[in-house]
């Protein structure tokens, strides 16, 4: 019987291993099967075997824990104030996406992050490896080299050879998956070996929706798949994907951080559709409403955002034409931090709150 598959050192008492062996019952059989199954392929007394699968139940069922007893954990984003936005920074254990449009610095900011997790836990980081799954063009790796140069900028206090990484694409593995196939292939089989090889604290997808909608028809100026068959099977698609990340990110104790690409909103008469529905009702949870000047939609849907536990969203901003390297990070929902906006900057440095900004938002620092 496969009953070592799922826990060590179990042993049923002998006549009835041969049993379940004669009969071809395997663990699941014997929790999902009709007792009087049990009893007629097996030939065992009833009683015993209801004590028998009360044992493997109580062994195999998942352990609760109590809220108190769970420690949370962060990787730094780099800046200190916007880690203090996140209340600590991007959560450990959990999937973050960030969301926006080209180039708003979504990869800017996973690029960051790959360096982050390489630093001394005394900074923020995981002193872990990072894993960048690519679904479009690749890791730029210059870029990555240059963001690494500026480390001992963002970290003034520390001595400049505990944040400095002389070869920062050493712990940076890097997956292209073209396809959605070869995605699916890579997550739910490579990425766990990656795990078992080496200490990863991050894994990076950039982007998410990229496969999905290459694979199922995605009408881009309608902002919905044409093939309404497909959605069922690109939601289970999508469950599965997040369910594998976040079991990976829980087990090995790793920041999952998903870049998702946005579409136009377009402004509905809520009057005729009423405020209970969806379209009305996404502004909280999509990250743009009808007053932001340029709405957005994330791609994928309620699925997928039902999946996700945090969204972050990279906005361009408009109010200063002159300065196009400023952003909003918009904290859109998050099991650990309240919706906020934070203004900041885009530079050669990376993304970070501007000095300025930094005062008005927090005086003290
Ligand atoms: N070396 C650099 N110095 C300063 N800013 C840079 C540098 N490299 C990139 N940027 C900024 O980052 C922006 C591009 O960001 P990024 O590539 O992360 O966008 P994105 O949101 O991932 O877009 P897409 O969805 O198209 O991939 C550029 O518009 C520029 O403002």
């Amino acid at each position: 019987m496969d009953i070592s598959n799922y826990v060590a050192n179990f042993h049923f008492d002998e006549k009835y291993a041969a049993a379940f062996e004669n009969a071809d019952i395997s663990t699941i059989d014997l929790l999902t099967l009709d007792i009087s199954d049990l009893e007629k392929r097996t030939n065992r007394n009833k009683d015993e075997l209801i004590q028998i699968v009360q044992q493997v139940f109580l062994l195999l069922r998942p352990k609760r824990k109590v809220a108190s007893r769970i420690s949370q954990s962060f990787l730094t984003t780099g800046d200190r104030i916007l880690d203090q936005k996140l209340h600590g920074g991007i959560p450990v254990g959990q999937l973050t996406e960030i969301c926006g449009e080209s180039g708003s610095g979504k990869s800017q900011l996973c690029m960051q992050l790959c360096l982050m997790v390489q630093l001394p836990r005394a900074f923020g980081g995981l002193n872990k490896a990072a894993v960048f799954i690519s679904t479009e063009s690749g890791l730029e790796t210059k870029r990555l080299f240059e963001l690494a140069k500026y480390l001992p900028d963002r970290f003034p206090e520390a001595e400049e050879s505990d944040v400095f990484i002389r070869n920062p694409g050493d712990r940076v593995y890097t997956i292209l998956c073209p396809d959605l196939e070869s995605q699916e292939h890579i997550i739910q089989y490579q990425l766990p070996i990656l795990f078992e090889r080496d200490s990863i604290g991050l894994v990076v997808l950039d982007s998410v929706a990229a496969n999905y909608r290459a694979e199922l028809r995605y009408n881009r100026s309608k902002s919905h798949y044409t093939d309404l068959n497909n959605i069922a099977t690109r939601g289970n698609q999508l469950g599965k994907l997040a369910s594998i990340l976040r079991d990976l990110s829980r087990r090995h104790e790793a920041a999952v951080v998903i870049a998702n690409q946005v579409s136009d909103r377009l402004t509905r008469d809520y009057g005729a559709i009423g405020l209970f529905s969806l379209d009305y009702q996404s502004q909280w949870f999509n990250g743009w409403d009808d007053l932001d000047p340029n709405p957005k939609i994330p791609s994928l849907g309620l699925v997928w955002t039902n999946n996700v536990n945090t969204r972050l969203a990279l906005i361009k901003r408009t109010d200063n034409a002159a300065v196009k390297a400023r952003r909003t990070l918009r904290v859109v929902y998050s099991p650990n931090a309240a919706r906020i906006d934070v203004p900041v900057f885009i530079g050669s440095m990376g993304i970070f709150v501007p000095k300025e900004e930094k005062d008005a938002l927090n005086p003290l620092l």
